[in-house]
């Protein structure tokens, strides 16, 4: 936690300064944040990977990110500020986990200590990307082995899913679900009736994919645990997030946690830092692998 103790003393509060900045801005930056940091470590290890301008085999262009993550001119933002206090010092990788942590923070979410020390890779995988990162369409064990491969287990599925607590989704991600799932002819029998017909208006068929609705329409800024609350009653707006309860493979995996979490909420929070820990130790570059990027966007030269 004190990497930066000497050669950046101040690197945690101008990230924070700056992270609150953006959330006066626009408070869905912090859903936006958490997740850049949540797709950076799912490839190639939290390294600033997803942070490279890499054209069209980059992580940028991959499927679960085009058109689809942001943040990435504040992230420009902040690293400009931590390089006028230290120049060449602080990690884009590290500024990531910084960010993502007090974007639950500063939500209204559980804070902890971010370890420090990953040092920037130098390639940004977009096949790796499209491999790695699960999809909304994925099954429960699809999303489980995802995870196990990246050294988590089931809690770490269960508390991680909570981020979606805060932050937006476009039709298009969960459209398959309205009108003909899975080639059934009708709706996703586990989808709550009146937020189907709620969704069934704002993303019509053959309409635009790209609008948004919240992930959590109980609270949607605020990092709490209704999103379990809202698995319970059939409220889940992915398809990944509803079959955590709802799957028959839930019933032995992932439906207990939903449970406890729904009604402890302080129970959600420790285990979602504990397993933010986790994830921002996925894979880490250090001592001589790796850089400290000057420009998140491009490796030195
Ligand atoms: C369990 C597997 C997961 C799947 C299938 C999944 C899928 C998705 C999808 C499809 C979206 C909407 C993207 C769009 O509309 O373009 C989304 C948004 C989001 N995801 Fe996940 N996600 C998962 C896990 C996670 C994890 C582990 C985190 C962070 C720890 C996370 C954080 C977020 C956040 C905060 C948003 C909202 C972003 C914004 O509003 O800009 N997700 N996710
Ligand atoms: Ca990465």
């Amino acid at each position: 936690t004190d990497f930066y103790k000497s050669s950046c003393p101040n690197v945690s509060k101008i990230v924070r300064r700056e992270v609150q900045k953006a959330l006066m801005n626009e408070i869905r930056m912090a859903a936006s944040l958490l997740r850049l940091h949540f797709h950076d470590c799912f490839v190639n290890g939290c390294d600033g990977s997803i942070l490279l301008d890499g054209g069209d085999d980059g992580e940028k262009s991959a499927a679960p990110n085009l058109n689809s993550a942001r943040g990435y001119e504040v992230v420009d933002t902040i690293k400009s500020s931590v390089e006028s206090a230290c120049s060449g010092v602080v990690s884009c990788a590290d500024i990531l986990a910084i960010a993502a942590r007090d974007s639950v923070f500063l939500s209204g979410g559980p804070s902890w200590k971010v370890l420090l020390g990953r040092r920037d890779g130098t390639v940004s995988n977009g096949t790796l990307a499209n491999e790695a990162l699960p999809s909304p369409f994925d099954p429960l064990d699809t999303i489980i082995s995802k995870f196990t491969n990246m050294g988590l287990n089931l809690t770490d599925v269960v508390s991680l899913s909570g981020a979606h607590t805060i932050g937006r989704a476009r039709c298009t991600l969960f459209g398959n679900r309205l009108f003909n799932f899975s080639g059934t002819g009708a709706p996703d029998s586990t989808l709550d009736t009146d937020m189907l017909s709620d969704l069934q208006s704002l993303c019509p068929q053959n309409g635009d994919g790209n609008v948004t609705t919240v992930l959590d329409r109980n609270s949607s800024d605020l990092f709490d645990s209704h999103y379990f609350k809202n698995l319970l009653s059939g409220m889940g707006l992915l398809s990944s997030d509803q079959i955590l309860f709802s799957s028959d493979e839930a019933n032995s995996t992932t439906k207990p946690l939903v449970q406890s979490y729904s009604n402890d909420s302080g129970l959600f929070f420790g285990d979602f830092a504990n397993s933010m820990i986790k994830m921002g130790n996925i894979n880490i570059k250090t001592g001589t692998n790796g850089e400290i990027r000057k420009n998140c966007r491009v490796i030195n030269s």
